[in-house]
């Protein structure tokens, strides 16, 4: 059993503090334990006052923890103020404790200071020395570096500077930029980015602290901090995404229900279950440039899985199962049969419109159109680490789709097709291209799409094309895959 210890204030509202860490320790099938530094009596509107501990006091419930049960990472939140936080580092020492998160509660989601000026000076001088990693806001951010931040550029410089108070690393949380929420790491050499949509939503509070926990977290569960940062930012855009509004105010990011599935599939790897994607789904998307999906009706009486099994051969790195007359029972077997058939050959395999079997035969992913489930309901149904798949006939549909946690866009159709009664009228290059620029996730071309067209639609800057008939339907099945492969890698 893993153990965390969050040393931080108590939250009476439950979204923040050690209520926050504790949570989201658990979520991460890590044993928490709480060192409590100041009480809190706040809300979703605010903070009406707190009480310090005696910094003693902290001292002790610390060696009291630290010398029996042990921490195999830590995390700090609100030191109210210089002794509190002198005595910490004391006891940090003393320890020999290395997998330190500072998050340097300084500012209020309001703007209010939370430290003062004494206890700046004793974090940097005493505490952030012993951190492996610290993990200010952009108003943490200025107050520790004492410059502006206005873009990227001084995010690097102010990185440069925190860094230089002796932290190993330095994650500046730049949710309060504008754009996407990207958080920047330094690690004393290079700055490294992480994206996330930014989640529209006003139930942000306790966002900080559920970070730096799951960074904990993961360092409890042994895993580097490079490969923590990107699943507790997973984790914290999926408490964003699933929270929902208490109170009046700013409601809880850590809203619980429906953590743990995702949670615990974004943590596989480290509890030795089978390796989960920890990788965005996106990027498991990059290079696969031929998307074939079946169509029993247009493959000249040849079985599915022989169709398959020629367009793996052929180079397809993406199959969709995509039948539909047939009965949940041989889509579930086929489907099977499919995943098997593409895992053997290192491509993905996505099934259309039904989760349920997309779940039943653990695929890869799932493809959903306009009509069918709604983005944020599906991804809460198959958590983080399953690829969804979203149609688009327009740039505000795709740009929807991304912002809701879709991981590609199947956009069409781009030329006349039969193959889907119900596809809309031709959409075209220009539409595709637009499309493709407006979205930070891939595209693929959908519908009419040839060998004689095929160069095209890449000149529209997409990540690959799906098709049904050029392949099912093709004499040749492999051939035909290998066609479209050399063009999309840019061959005649
Ligand atoms: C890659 C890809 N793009 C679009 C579609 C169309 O899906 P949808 O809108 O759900 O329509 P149907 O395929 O269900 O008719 C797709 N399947 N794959
Ligand atoms: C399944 C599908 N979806 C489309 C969309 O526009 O969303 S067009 C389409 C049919 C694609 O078949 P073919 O490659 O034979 O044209
Ligand atoms: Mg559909």
């Amino acid at each position: 059993m893993k153990k965390a210890l969050t040393i931080a204030g108590s939250d009476s509202g439950g979204g923040a503090g050690i209520q926050a860490d504790l949570k989201t320790f658990s979520a991460f099938g890590v044993y928490g334990m709480s060192v409590i530094t100041a009480v809190t009596s706040q809300n979703t509107l605010g903070v009406s006052g707190f009480r310090a501990m005696p910094a003693d006091f902290v001292g002790q419930q610390m060696s009291d923890v630290l010398s029996d049960i042990g921490a195999d990472a830590t995390k700090t939140g609100m030191l109210a103020n210089a002794d509190i936080i002198c005595e910490v580092a004391e006891k940090i020492r003393e320890f020999k404790h290395e997998n330190l998160v500072v998050d340097p509660v300084m500012v209020a989601t309001s703007g209010d200071r939370l430290m003062e000026p004494e206890a700046e000076k004793a974090l940097k001088d005493k505490l952030l020395p012993l951190a492996l990693v610290v993990t200010p806001n952009i108003a943490e951010a200025e107050v520790l570096s004492g410059i502006r931040i206005a873009n990227r550029e001084d995010v690097e410089k102010a990185a440069q500077i925190i860094y230089g108070w002796g932290p190993k690393g330095v994650i500046i949380k730049g949710g309060h930029l504008s754009g996407e929420a990207v958080d920047y790491y330094y690690d004393g050499k290079e700055i490294y980015e992480y994206r996330s949509p930014r989640v529209d939503t006003k139930n942000t509070h306790g966002t900080g602290c559920t970070f730096s926990a799951a960074l904990a977290a993961c360092l409890a569960l042994g895993m580097p901090l490079k490969k923590a940062i990107p699943i507790a930012k997973d984790y914290l855009y999926l408490a964003l995404l699933n929270a929902d509004s208490l109170g009046a105010g700013h409601g809880p990011t850590n809203h619980l229900a429906g953590y743990f599935d995702h949670l615990t599939k974004a943590i596989r790897p480290a509890k030795g279950l089978p390796a989960a994607k920890t990788e965005s789904n996106s990027r498991k998307l990059t290079g696969r440039k031929l998307y074939v999906i079946t169509g029993q009706e247009f493959a000249k009486g040849r079985p599915v899985t022989e169709v398959v099994s020629q367009a793996l051969a052929g180079g397809a790195g993406i199959i969709q199962l995509r039948e539909k007359k047939w009965t949940t029972r041989q889509l579930v077997e086929v489907g099977r049969e499919l995943q098997r058939l593409a895992r053997e050959n290192n491509a993905l395999f996505i099934v259309n419109d039904r989760i349920d079997v997309a779940l039943a035969v653990d695929a890869d992913g799932v493809h959903l159109g306009q009509d069918d489930m709604p983005v944020r309901m599906a991804r809460r149904v198959i958590g983080p680490d399953m690829i969804l798949g979203i149609s688009a006939e327009t740039v505000e549909e795709a740009l929807t789709a991304e912002k809701e946690g879709a991981d590609y866009i199947g956009f069409g159709p781009v030329f006349h097709t039969d193959t889907k009664p119900d596809a809309g009228t031709a959409r075209g290059l220009e539409l595709l291209a637009q499309v493709k620029k407006a979205v930070s996730i891939p595209v693929y071309g959908i519908g009419g799409i040839k060998l004689d067209n095929a160069a095209e639609v890449l000149s529209a800057g997409v990540d690959g094309v799906a098709v049904i008939t050029a392949v099912v339907g093709a004499d040749d099945i492999t051939l035909a895959a290998q066609k479209f492969i050399h063009i999309m890698e840019g061959g005649r």
